[in-house]
């Protein structure tokens, strides 16, 4: 146990991102490696928010919409993720929830491409979300879907796919899919890739641009540490944004919203992608939270990443007698994101006892432990700090 306190010691003395958590409002007491859930919260966001509220809102009021720019948020903000995704500028648009905006994707991609293809493959594992909409999306366009494992994904598409929508990483087992072989494999049969960031957006590299991918959509409550419910945002590859014909034409993606007219005719660029109002209180807390990315590479974040869920392994190896728990995420780092699953007998119990000592995962029915590792705030004391409380609970627990 020492030898790996000490080692933890070491890498978090080496470890250069290590000065951002003061940037983050945390507590001592606790490990929270629940930031695949719910991102901490930036300490700085409270106070732009106050300004927001009291002067944006309270004093500008209706103003703010030019001069605070709220109007332009949704691709302001949407650029400043651009770099975390490898996306130049002028593709992301930020506003709605990841579920509606898989509905635009799936939809958009559905009428992007040809006529007889009816079909759109659908990650078989994915978040339920994710195959609630897709299903919803297919009945309306009228495509069939097919649920298909990742691992199938390229082998499954064929001359009558229309699209796939795929997660990057696997919100259950952690497992990363391969987003460069699979869009390649989509292309070479004539379907569109749509993918969901959700689990790798500031967590890992996912390079939209440099892979070709055609349509993206993500959650920015996560890694990017947006707050509860903060927007989520859509990919359009700049290449489909004059054919991008959206499911929801709000008045927000109209050419000119304030000609109020009764035909619609789409914005050029991104901005087709935005429907009715957005929720700017909840913008501009995410706008504020992307200042910690500032002189942050991606690179640097992964690389930690890795690190750290390594480190956990290595020490609920030493720590949890043989058989307690059984890892389902990948060992290989490329088929890695940023979270350990473990499953366990009993699960249910042990997160809470776990939590009530400190060490906040979380539990996704009906047996598996989850503990997301957010690079920017959490250090190797606290992998190891994690792993040893596990220790403790299910020597407490029965298994
Ligand atoms: C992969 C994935 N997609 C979608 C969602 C959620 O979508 P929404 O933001 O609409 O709740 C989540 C998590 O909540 C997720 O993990
Ligand atoms: N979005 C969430 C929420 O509103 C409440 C509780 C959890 C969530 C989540 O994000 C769950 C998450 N997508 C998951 O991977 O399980």
């Amino acid at each position: 146990m020492a030898d790996l306190q000490k080692k933890a010691h070491a890498l978090d003395t080496a470890d250069e991102l290590g000065k951002h958590r003061e940037k983050f409002a945390l507590d001592a007491g606790t490990v929270y490696l629940d930031g695949n859930s719910l991102g901490a919260l930036p300490a700085h966001v409270p106070a732009r928010m106050a300004d927001v509220i009291t002067r944006e809102w309270g004093e500008l009021r209706i103003r703010s919409w030019d001069e605070s720019g709220w109007w332009t948020a949704p691709e302001r903000i949407g650029d400043r993720i651009a770099p975390i995704v490898g996306a130049a500028q002028g593709q992301i648009v930020v506003g709605d929830s990841t579920s509606v905006n898989v509905f635009k994707a799936v939809v958009a991609a559905a009428r992007l491409s040809a006529d007889d293809r009816d079909e759109i493959l659908v990650d078989a594992t994915t978040f339920p979300t994710d195959g609630y909409i897709a299903e919803s999306a297919a009945r309306m366009t009228g495509h069939r879907i097919v649920p298909v494992d990742p691992a199938g994904m390229a082998a499954a598409a064929g001359p009558r796919t229309a699209a796939a929508l795929v997660n990057h990483v696997d919100y259950r087992s952690g497992r990363r899919h391969d987003l460069p072989g699979i869009t390649a494999a989509l292309h070479a049969a004539g379907a569109l890739a749509v993918w969901d960031l959700c689990h790798s957006a500031g967590a890992l590299p996912v390079g939209l641009d440099a892979h070709g991918v055609d349509l993206a959509v993500g959650c920015t409550y996560k890694y990017l540490n947006g707050g509860p419910g903060s927007p989520a945002y859509l990919y359009v590859a700049e290449r489909h944004q004059a054919a991008f014909d959206s499911p929801l034409p709000g008045w927000n993606s109209h050419n000119d919203p304030f000609a109020m007219t009764p035909g619609y005719e789409a914005a050029a660029g991104v901005v087709r992608g935005r429907v009715g109002t957005p929720d700017i209180l909840s913008m501009l807390a995410l706008e504020a939270a992307l200042d910690v990315w500032d002189g942050v590479a991606i690179e640097d974040v992964r690389a930690k990443s890795l690190a750290l869920t390594d480190f956990f392994l290595e020490c609920v190896r030493a720590y949890v007698p043989e058989g307690r728990v059984t890892s389902v995420t990948p060992e290989a780092h490329d088929e890695r994101g940023s979270q350990t699953a473990l499953a366990c007998e009993n699960a249910p119990a042990v997160m809470a006892e776990l939590i009530k000592r400190g060490v906040v995962g979380d539990l996704r029915r009906p047996d598996i432990l989850r503990f997301g590792f957010t690079p920017l705030y959490v250090g190797f004391a606290d992998a190891e700090r994690a792993a040893r409380v596990l220790a403790e609970v299910l020597a407490d627990l029965p298994a």
